[in-house]
């Protein structure tokens, strides 16, 4: 019985990047973390030990660097399709590329209506990401979000379920809908303008959360992508991630007071764990 080389593949993961952009009147600032995956003839390097196909990871970490320079101007979608096309067009020995890319968002300061030049706050938890892939047919851009904290106080109901011997859960008809949402869309093409498309596509999906009348986190996940699909021809699919982060009303019963839906207890683990893909037919 013989034995092979499957699947395989190599890179640099979590390559932390900041630059500041100098203007004459104010600076941007940006960070990201990049991961850079190949795949190819890397049999001998394997079964042989034979680096001669080898593009060191190191090198990999280092061109990031380098091409941010020059290329890292605009969107993280526009600087992995520059740097995919790099490794991919030098190097005969690659038959795939993906480059993956998180962005941390840094919201520039305002005093009284007045953008502050050059000082920046941090802390949400939400990020913007991209995934490039090239192979000899070409480039691919998925862009999408991840840690999106999301919720509503209303407009959200959980009714009609199975009830058998195990079922405790109480039919509401008014509970909050809370979320930490990562959602990844595939683009038909990678000449749009991606800042536009992302931020039309990202307020598509805070609307439609806010203004769904919600049966479940199911129905709430499948009008979110029927709408962005509905509005953007350039997106293939969608695919979505949105745990049920429950807040449970809590028992003042216990000291003989009313709890009208005001008080909850927000519990980490266990979590619902909902995903879904909506597609084109
Ligand atoms: O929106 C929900 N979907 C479920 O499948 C589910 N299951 C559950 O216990 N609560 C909820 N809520």
């Amino acid at each position: 019985m013989g034995i092979k080389l499957g699947i395989n593949a190599y890179g640099k993961n979590a390559i932390n990047l900041s630059k500041i952009i100098r203007h004459a009147d104010h600076h941007e600032f940006r960070q990201i973390s990049v991961s850079v995956a190949l795949e190819g003839d890397f049999e001998t390097a394997h079964t042989l030990g034979d680096n001669s196909r080898i593009l060191p990871t190191d090198t990999q970490k280092n061109t990031v660097y380098a091409l941010a320079k020059e290329h890292f101007t605009s969107t993280i979608e526009d600087f992995g399709l520059h740097l995919a096309n790099f490794f991919f067009s030098r190097n005969p020995q690659i038959s795939k590329v993906k480059i993956e890319l998180v962005e941390h968002g840094w919201q520039r300061m305002s005093f009284d209506g007045t953008a502050h030049t050059h000082a920046f706050t941090g802390g949400s938890t939400e990020k913007r990401r991209a995934i490039i892939t090239q192979t000899a047919q070409g480039a691919q851009v998925s862009a999408g979000l991840q840690d999106l904290l999301l919720l509503k106080t209303t407009d959200s109901a959980f009714e009609k379920y199975i009830k058998d011997e195990y079922t405790v859960l109480k039919e509401t008809t008014d509970r909050i809908l809370a979320t930490k949402c990562e959602a990844t869309w595939p683009y038909t093409r990678t000449d749009l303008d991606f800042e536009a498309t992302y931020q039309k596509i990202r307020t598509t999906l805070l609307r439609t959360f806010a203004g769904h009348k919600s049966q479940s986190v199911q129905q709430t996940l499948y009008a979110i992508g029927e709408q962005i699909l509905l509005e953007n021809e350039t997106v293939k699919g969608i695919s979505l991630i949105m745990p049920n982060k429950h807040y449970i009303p809590f028992n003042l019963e216990q000291f003989g007071m009313d709890n009208n839906n005001e008080i909850f207890i927000a519990t980490d683990e266990p979590f619902g764990y909902i995903t879904g893909t909506v597609v084109r037919e």
